[in-house]
């Protein structure tokens, strides 16, 4: 088409060199005024030119038209030339604008058998107005590449293994979280990750709380007190001001009697009931505990329970951090001896 274009382009420019239609003077002198339109020339009888329909008056010969840019599109109407071989036709319709110069693509006519002037005929579809002359042109030039809208390409969304080099691959993103998550098929290859929560929710059992403290066997219960109420007067303080007064005398024996040796029967027989006093022993010496009785924070009643023998293991089962020497200092009344040992040693006083 390029070729054809140029080609027609070089005939016409060496027509006009060679020729010089009058016509063409008529178009520079108007170059200037670019505005007006020339009016179509006219008949030999003087009547117009049916350029649409395509009639001829007059004797047939045709006139072109020559029209320059006007106002409005309508006023861009070419004429068709007949096309009869052997007519001459003065000059080529052409269609000029200032901006684009665009030449309609007219094939080269034979010339006239007659030798005259070459002529010039439009192809059989010729543009019909500038718009489709500029259309028509833009159809005979490469297109325009076409404005390209593609936004900065983004990481292909498949996790397909990219086939650059390795230099120039970069870690996929995280793959993000799918409904595939759902399906027992996809999930079935996490079986190994999912079994921990599993045996966690197994472990867990409903009705235990991770918040409770573990059980512990290693503090044994407080056991509710013992202590009783005493009578006022009573207290360990009280006891204690009345064991420590040098003037005072527990053991309820006759005065300046030392320590005695006190056999287990003989000890057995102090019990604290039918108006004898309570003796009861706690490593190895002998005490009255009588007037204890009424002063002893855990009752009277579980005093008396050593009276009359051996206390040692009882009383350390209970409170073995009371220290029974101090408090109990003013009513000791000897040691405890074994059976025999009182009269061996009454015999030896005796020698
Ligand atoms: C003869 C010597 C004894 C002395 C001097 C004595 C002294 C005491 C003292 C000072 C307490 C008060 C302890 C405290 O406040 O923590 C006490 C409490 C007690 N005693 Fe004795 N006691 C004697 C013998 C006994 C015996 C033979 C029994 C029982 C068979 C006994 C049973 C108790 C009980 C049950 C308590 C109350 C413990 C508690 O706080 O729950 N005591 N005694």
């Amino acid at each position: 088409m390029a070729i054809v274009g140029l080609s027609l382009v070089l005939a016409s420019v060496v027509w006009v060199v060679f020729s010089r239609p009058p016509f063409l003077q008529r178009l520079f002198a108007s170059f200037w005024s670019p505005r007006q339109i020339e009016q179509p020339p006219r008949d030999h009888d003087g009547a117009p030119r049916d350029t649409e329909s395509g009639k001829e008056g007059g004797d047939g010969v045709r006139s072109p038209v020559i029209i320059t840019t006007t106002e409005s599109a309508d006023d861009e109407k070419p004429t068709h030339a007949s096309g009869t071989p052997g007519v001459v036709a003065p000059a080529p319709p052409t269609v000029e604008e200032p901006s684009s110069q665009t030449t309609p693509k007219a094939p080269a006519a034979q010339p006239s058998p007659n030798g005259s002037v070459p002529s010039f005929s439009l192809s059989s579809s010729p543009p019909a107005s500038a718009a489709a002359i500029a259309r028509s042109a833009s159809a005979a030039m490469p297109p325009p590449a076409p404005p390209t809208f593609s936004a900065p390409k983004m990481p292909d969304p498949s996790f397909t293994t990219p086939s650059g080099s390795a230099s120039s691959m970069m870690p996929p993103p995280p793959r993000p979280p799918t409904l595939n998550n759902l399906n027992p098929a996809a999930t079935s290859r996490n079986n190994n990750l999912a079994a921990p929560n599993s045996f966690a929710r197994s472990a867990r059992q409903p009705g235990t709380s991770t918040l409770a403290p573990p059980p512990t066997h290693s503090s044994k219960p407080a056991k509710p007190s013992r202590k009783v109420m005493l009578e006022p007067g009573h207290s360990p303080l009280d006891w204690a001001r009345l064991a420590q007064s040098p003037t005072s005398d527990l053991r309820n024996l006759p005065a300046g009697t030392p320590y005695l040796k006190v056999t287990p029967s003989q000890l057995k027989t102090m019990t604290g009931r039918r108006g004898k006093d309570a003796w009861t022993a706690l490593g190895g010496r002998v005490y009255n505990i009588t007037p204890y009785v009424a002063f002893h924070p855990g009752g009277g009643p579980e005093l008396l329970r050593c009276a009359g023998r051996d206390g040692t293991r009882l009383f350390g089962e209970i409170h073995p951090w009371v220290n029974y020497e101090g408090m109990l200092a003013s009513c000791m009344i000897g040691m405890l001896v074994e059976e025999g040992e009182e009269r061996k040693s009454e015999m030896d006083d005796m020698d």
